[in-house]
């Protein structure tokens, strides 16, 4: 098990009440990611000030676009000195070649690059009404094994896939597992959930946790407890 797996989702609409949450939690604990709802609001100030703060920082824009245009994102994405950054891997392998191909002149510097799979919110009716015929996890499979031959480092899925893909893929090959839920924390718009617990054991590498963190009344201290639950703090 990675020694810092937990990933805290900020998704705030104010600036202010997001880096008073962030000064209440350890960058030795944990690493933070911001998406689409904060880079709009707050462009790559936001980067700044979080890195500044010395956390790692996962920049989830999911990009999906021609294959310039995503190599250009990423290339941004690594000039901003990212830690993680993702892209739909339904955008195909010539997207997610030209993407890392786009990042091969970082070297090691270069941010990690994930594709997203299929959403965790999504359920396989959900996939039907899009066309798609197969279940939830034979896409995922699908998209993961385009994602390996394209080179990238990782994906983004749920834990209830972990275990397949990692026996697939092997231990080099990151596994992102949002729809992440403490026991007696509410599902919300998630379909496709996991303990934390559970997630790492069946595989997953880093786990993505937002609102069970982020809205509880002690941050630190729900982070804490979650590192307890997997047995990586006493
Ligand atoms: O790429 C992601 O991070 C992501 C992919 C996915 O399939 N599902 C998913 O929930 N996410 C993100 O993970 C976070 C989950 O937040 P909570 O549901 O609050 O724990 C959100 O920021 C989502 O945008």
């Amino acid at each position: 098990m990675l020694e810092k797996p937990i990933v805290v989702a900020l998704d705030f609409d104010n600036k202010f009440n997001a880096l008073q949450l962030v000064d209440k939690l350890d960058p030795n604990l944990c690493r933070l990611k911001i998406g689409k709802e904060m880079f709009t609001l707050f462009g790559p100030q936001l980067v700044r000030d979080i890195q500044n703060r010395g956390f790692d920082l996962f920049l989830d824009l999911k990009f999906h676009d021609i294959p310039n245009t995503v190599a250009k994102a990423v290339t941004a994405a690594a000039e901003l000195g990212v830690w993680m950054v993702n892209v739909h891997a339904s955008g195909g392998l010539a997207m997610m070649e030209a993407a890392r191909k786009a990042l091969l002149p970082y070297g090691e510097n270069a941010p990690l690059l994930i594709a997203v799979t299929v959403l965790t919110s999504m359920s396989s009716e959900e996939l039907q009404m899009l066309g798609i015929n197969a279940s939830a996890e034979e896409q995922v499979k699908r998209l993961a094994k385009l994602t390996y031959e394209a080179g990238l480092n990782g994906v983004v899925c749920s834990a209830q896939e972990a275990h397949t893909l990692k026996n697939q893929f092997g231990e080099d090959f990151k596994l992102v597992t949002p729809g992440i839920r403490p026991i007696g924390s509410d599902a919300a718009d998630q379909k496709r959930i996991m303990t934390p617990k559970a997630a790492l054991d069946a595989g997953a590498d880093y786990l993505v946790i937002g609102r069970p963190i982020t809205q509880a009344e002690d941050p630190l201290a729900t982070l804490e407890a979650i590192y307890q639950s997997i047995g990586l703090r006493s």
